[in-house]
């Protein structure tokens, strides 16, 4: 009798043989949890030893955290893929995950292979043209440990003829992963990265490469992926270097903040620009022409010429008091003493040293000369000089003549005081530039100031031995508590041996906190960010085009070797000192040797959206072309005129929060409408976020509200490029409430 098996049964026996396997997985990964627990737990139990055994003690400690915290980050999704080969090809079926786990009683045969290794790149890369012996890719869809569905692309020459225009690896899984509804967290892509993604990810680590694409098209993802394959691919060089991912401003680190943690990875550091000088994070706010003014590259030369003027020399004599009589210190000497403190190129605070050194000899000749010369013999004058040296209004000249600085003071005084901006930039700046500059001292530092602080600590060049020293004493002290505590539960455990109580067991939840907190201290990010001369193995900025050359110097100098991944698109530059060009902003530091990478296809925005948007990009700039959509959603957006905000934006909104059925909703508003909007939709929850358009650059949202998009043109020199980035936000659906002039480039949405 023939057996007649139907297509249902046969893929039901296949999911329950997929979920055996990753059944399998998950009582390994659940086994190395606890293995790699039990090991840290004795790493922490031992105590004393020599400095040696204690340092490797330390390594051990922060490998079993790492561990640990990557096998807690893999629980959802753990395997997302397989591939199975064409029969006789040297590969095996292989299983594709979030990390790599292997058989130790089966020779080490890999069960599940990180996403990040060689062996899984036809996953991402094997198309039906270029199969690179893949006969089968399947994607594992699961819900927990439960696998719920798979999807599979049989790669032979047929599939390739059915026209996959935008070459999309797994289509099904992609698309699934971006209807998903957007939650305020970006998540990672690992399951369904697409091949011209890939090959930005795994690009080779040294040198400076720029990734280009439009708005949706995965470019912060791709550079967060990156990172991880980094530190997957070349661990050994960038765990003691860190790595640092520049983001724009904290709303959009927050957004991302989730990612490389569920990859696994927590050695990088996430920061602004405003938050790469130690001790800040410069959040204030300042008009977009200030920002744009203290951005050029000129700034470095006025600050030269501000700590410059703070090198003075007496006009003509400068009269001291000394015992009872007057020393005179005259133009020529303090000139003299000022050249060769200048002509040796140190800094100006550690080339104090010779200034006061000059004057103090010339002062101890003059005080010499008024005792007697000749009745002194060295020792007598050596005695003279370090008196004059301790002498109050001695000290009290040299700091009038050549003060110790900080970057914050003389900052702080330059824009204070007329005067000095006058005399530091009037070759620079007009004297209306130069009004705005000495308005913008607030009270907060804005990110705009950091490039500049830095760029004074390098002039100045700040002591921070100080620092370093505090930094040090306070590690000792955390390890020798630590200690403490476990030298004491240690003594107990001497006195319940029977009992065999571990120490983990005893140890208060809290002291482990804290222990695991010094642990996570020693981390390189962490001390990249206390440190401002830190400089780290590799850098990647996301929205690059938004940084003023100023902040391309301050990164610059955190990357001398130039290893770097910059990401964004000049089509969405919105700050007025913003990159017009990739070759313009790169020249000064690397000439033409950088590489451009492009990426041109929208995940994010569909067609629909993407059609009014593309309008807009043809105004900004005829030549650019918008990313293509890869896929529609049939709903097309919508234009209303509103008389009165405060009563007709609340229900637009509602309408919008129930079409997008749990997702979230964004009303992008100009900045001058900010207050005004926020008062009237203060009571919607969670789910709606009200944003300037500066401030949803690289966020996203089920649905985006655009108000006022006139005054979103009109508001800055570079209107066009903010209104092209507001309309790009949405993931399903988009609105546009006019208040005020139609803006022609919408004149689609009627
Ligand atoms: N291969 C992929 N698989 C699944 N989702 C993807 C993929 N590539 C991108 N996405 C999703 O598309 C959206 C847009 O990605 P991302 O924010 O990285 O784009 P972007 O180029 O940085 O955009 P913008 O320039 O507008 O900030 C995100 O939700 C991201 O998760």
């Amino acid at each position: 009798m023939l057996l007649s098996v139907s297509p249902d049964e046969t893929h039901a026996a296949e999911l329950a043989r997929e979920q055996a396997y990753v059944t399998t997985l998950y009582t390994k990964l659940d086994a190395e949890r606890v293995d790699a627990q039990r090991r840290l737990d004795e790493t922490l139990r031992l105590t004393g030893g020599t400095p040696q055994a204690r340092t490797e003690r330390d390594v051990a400690t922060t490998l079993y955290t790492d561990r640990l915290a990557q096998l807690g980050s893999v629980e959802q999704g753990l395997a997302f893929g397989r591939l199975d080969f064409v029969p006789g090809s040297t590969e095996e079926t292989t299983y594709i995950g979030r990390l790599g786990l292997f058989d130790e009683d089966d020779d080490y045969q890999p069960l599940l292979v990180d996403w990040r290794a060689p062996v899984a790149r036809p996953f991402y890369l094997a198309t039906a043209a270029s199969p690179e012996g893949v006969r089968r890719r399947r994607h594992l869809r699961s819900l927990t440990r439960k696998v719920t569905g798979f999807d599979d692309e049989i790669l032979d020459l047929a599939a390739a003829d059915q026209g996959q225009d935008l070459g999309l690896a797994g289509e099904a899984a992609l698309l699934a992963a971006l209807e998903q509804r957007r939650t305020g967290e970006m998540s990672d892509i690992v399951a369904t990265i697409q091949a011209e993604q890939d090959r930005i990810i795994r690009a080779p680590l040294g040198g400076v490469m720029v990734v280009q694409g439009g708005p949706g098209t995965g470019k912060t993802a791709v550079a967060l992926h990156r990172a991880a394959y980094l530190l997957y691919t070349h661990r050994q060089q960038l765990t003691t270097r860190g790595v640092l991912v520049v983001g724009p401003n904290s709303t959009f680190l927050r957004y991302i903040g989730q990612v490389l943690p569920s990859l696994g990875e927590t050695g990088v550091l996430l920061a602004t620009v405003g938050q790469l000088y130690p001790g800040l994070d410069a959040d204030g706010v300042e008009r977009r022409e200030t920002a744009e003014i203290k951005g050029r590259l000129v700034m470095a030369d006025v600050l030269a010429n501000a700590v410059r003027d703070r090198q003075r020399v007496p006009d003509p004599v400068l009269e001291v008091e000394y015992e009872h009589d007057v020393l005179k210190l005259d133009r020529k000497t303090c000139t003299d003493a000022r050249t060769r403190a200048r002509r040796s190129r140190r800094p100006h605070n550690p080339a104090r040293r010779l200034f006061v050194s000059d004057v103090l000899d010339a002062l101890t000749r003059q005080a010499s000369r008024k005792l007697g010369e000749d009745l002194l013999d060295s020792q007598d004058v050596q005695d003279i000089r370090a008196e004059l040296a301790a002498d109050e209004h001695i000290a009290a000249a040299l700091d009038e003549l050549w003060p110790v600085l900080t970057p914050e003071g003389v900052l702080d005084d330059l824009f204070a005081d007329r005067e000095r901006l006058g005399s530091a930039a009037r070759k620079h700046l007009s004297e209306a530039e130069r009004a705005l500059l000495e308005s913008s001292r607030d009270a907060k530092w804005t990110p705009s100031d950091v490039p500049l602080l830095d760029e004074l600590a390098e002039l100045i060049g700040v002591d921070d031995t100080e620092a370093r020293v505090e930094r040090k004493r306070r590690e000792r002290e955390d390890r020798a508590y630590a200690e403490g505590v476990l030298d004491i539960l240690e003594q107990d455990e001497e006195i319940i041996d029977e009992e065999l109580l571990r120490v983990s067991d005893v140890l208060d939840a809290e002291l482990f906190a804290e222990r695991q907190q010094e642990r996570s201290e020693l981390t390189a990010a962490q001390r990249a960010a206390a440190d401002r001369t830190w400089t780290f193995g590799h850098v990647i900025v996301d929205e690059a085009q938004e940084l003023s050359a100023m902040d391309w110097r301050l990164l610059m100098r955190r990357s001398p070797n130039r290893s770097m991944t910059l990401v964004g698109d000049v089509a969405q530059t919105g700050a007025a000192g913003g990159a017009r060009s990739w070759g313009e902003v790169l020249s000064p530091y690397v000439e033409d040797r950088w590489r451009l990478e492009q990426l041109t296809v929208n995940y994010r925005t569909p067609a629909e959206i993407m059609a009014v948007a593309a309008r807009v990009l043809a105004e900004v700039d005829a030549g650019l072309t918008a990313p293509s959509s890869v896929r529609e959603t049939g709903v097309p957006p919508w234009s209303v005129r509103s008389a009165d905000l405060a009563s007709e934006l609340p229900d637009l909104v509602t309408a919008e929060l129930s079409a997008v059925d749990g997702g979230t909703v964004a009303v992008l508003v100009p900045a001058a409408r900010f207050d005004e909007v926020s008062a009237v939709l203060g009571a919607f929850g969670e789910r709606l976020s009200v944003l300037t358009v500066e401030r949803s650059k690289g966020l996203e949202f089920d649905a985006v509200v655009l108000v006022a998009p006139d005054e979103v043109v009109a508001g800055s020199p570079r209107g066009l490029n903010d209104l092209y980035v507001a309309l790009t936000r949405a993931t399903r659906r988009l609105g546009v409430v006019r208040t005020g002039d139609d803006v022609p480039a919408l004149s689609v949405l009627g």
